[in-house]
């Protein structure tokens, strides 16, 4: 058996960064950036007011000035403004030469074609300067995952291609003669796939292209079948017969199509019977069956997988540290991911561990992370948790 680390660690070494694709903008959010952009302009690209009011050459109290144009956004002022003079002037639009500050048109007094300058003056100048936000060949640096406000950085910066790292394609296997489909009539001795449907919606969500194959039934036959359709999987995730029952078929067929083995077996609960290798141009993740095993296995190894296949380097799972609400008794010799969740009086951990408990992880948003042989602890004391 190998610890967490060490599995991680052969796992980021199995997985390749996969190639950089173009793609419009309106579909680059959620992808990794690929490579560092430049913007391809100045923003604004020239001095631009604030504010709607007047541009002026100065600003002083009582000063009256003759309004000789208007500027608005998107259709400039053509000449310039002088002494005496004012150019009405709307947020966004181009500042016209010879300005040198706006005053706010709460701040005016307009008669026809005049306006005073009151006693209200506020502080100028009111003009946003060209290139203030960045100037054309500003780097947006890569890698990085393109949220909403990345996208509208890079649309100002008129980038409306982007290059994004390619979604890695996951094909998705269960195995077991006691799986039917959500939906589907379940005889008396079955029961519903439902890990599958949960490892789907985490890829999803990590920006992986998931993809479900039939569920194999317990024969060398049909787990064949199935792996024949993987076709061009840059990972393929198996869902049980993981461990050493002997309807436990995965590794034994999996090593018959070729697959070198780089682990089977973690130091770590749930999801001890856990394997990987390579099988053709694919890498393959052998998850063990029980349910909390498998979700527990797709946050500690298989989102960490895809975020390297993504360019967003090899990390494993992001903790954070908080106090325990109550206390907890002693690990044994493995990892222990427990399900926990986060209340105002600190972290609360469950006192039903069992990996086959989906309504427990349900109630869940953090996994504590119990290093081997760790002693019990007391409310109040410190643990580090993954995030859910
Ligand atoms: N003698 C031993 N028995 C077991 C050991 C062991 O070390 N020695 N390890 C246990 C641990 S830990 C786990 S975890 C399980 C994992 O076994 P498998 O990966 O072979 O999984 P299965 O036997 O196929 O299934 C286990 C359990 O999970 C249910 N299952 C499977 N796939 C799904 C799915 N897609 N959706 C919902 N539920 C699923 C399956 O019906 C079983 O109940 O082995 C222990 N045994
Ligand atoms: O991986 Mo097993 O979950 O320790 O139940």
């Amino acid at each position: 058996m190998i610890s967490v680390s060490e599995a991680l660690d052969r796992l980021f070494a199995l997985a390749p960064v996969l190639d950089p694709e173009l793609v419009p903008l309106r579909e680059a959010g959620g992808r990794v950036l690929a490579r560092t952009v430049r913007a391809r302009r100045d923003q604004p690209p020239f001095a631009a007011s604030a504010m709607d009011g007047y541009a002026v050459t100065e600003a002083a109290q009582g000063l009256r000035l003759r309004v000789i144009g208007e500027a608005a956004a998107g259709r400039r002022f053509a000449g310039r403004v002088g002494a005496g003079e004012a150019v009405r002037i709307f947020t966004g639009a181009p500042v016209p030469e010879g300005a040198k500050t706006v005053v706010i048109q709460e701040d005016v007094d307009r008669d026809g074609d005049t306006i005073l300058l009151t006693d209200r003056l506020g502080p100028g100048p009111n003009i946003r300067p060209m290139g203030g936000d960045f100037t054309s060949g500003t780097e947006l640096a890569a890698p990085r995952l393109l949220g909403p406000q990345e996208i509208a950085l890079l649309a100002a910066m008129n980038v409306a291609e982007v290059p994004v790292t390619r979604r890695p394609r996951v094909a998705l296997i269960s195995t077991g003669d006691e799986l039917v489909m959500p939906g589907e009539d379940p005889g008396p001795d079955q029961i519903i796939a439902s890990n599958t449907f949960g490892l789907y919606v985490l890829l999803q969500q990590l920006g992986a292209e998931p993809r479900l194959l039939p569920i194999a039934h317990d024969t060398d036959a049909a787990l064949r079948m199935v792996f024949s359709l993987v076709e061009d999987a840059d990972l393929v995730v198996t869902i049980g017969g993981a461990s050493v029952g002997d309807h436990d078929l995965v590794a034994r067929v999996a090593g018959d199509l070729g697959m070198e083995q780089a682990f089977h077996t973690v130091a770590m609960r749930p999801g001890k019977p856990l394997m990987s290798g390579r099988i053709g141009e694919a890498m393959m993740l052998g998850l063990p069956g029980n349910p909390v095993s498998a979700m527990v296995c797709g946050h500690v190894f298989l989102a960490p997988v895809i975020r390297a296949m993504l360019g967003l380097g090899k990390a494993p799972a992001p903790r954070r540290q908080m106090a325990l609400s109550r206390g907890i008794e002693a690990n044994g010799p493995r990892e222990h991911y427990m399900r926990a969740r986060l209340t105002p009086q600190g972290i609360e951990v469950f006192d039903r561990q069992d990996s086959a408990l989906l309504s427990v992880l349900g109630a869940a948003d953090a996994l504590v992370v119990r290093p081997p042989r760790d002693g019990a602890r007391a409310a109040g004391e410190m643990v580090e948790f993954v995030p859910l």
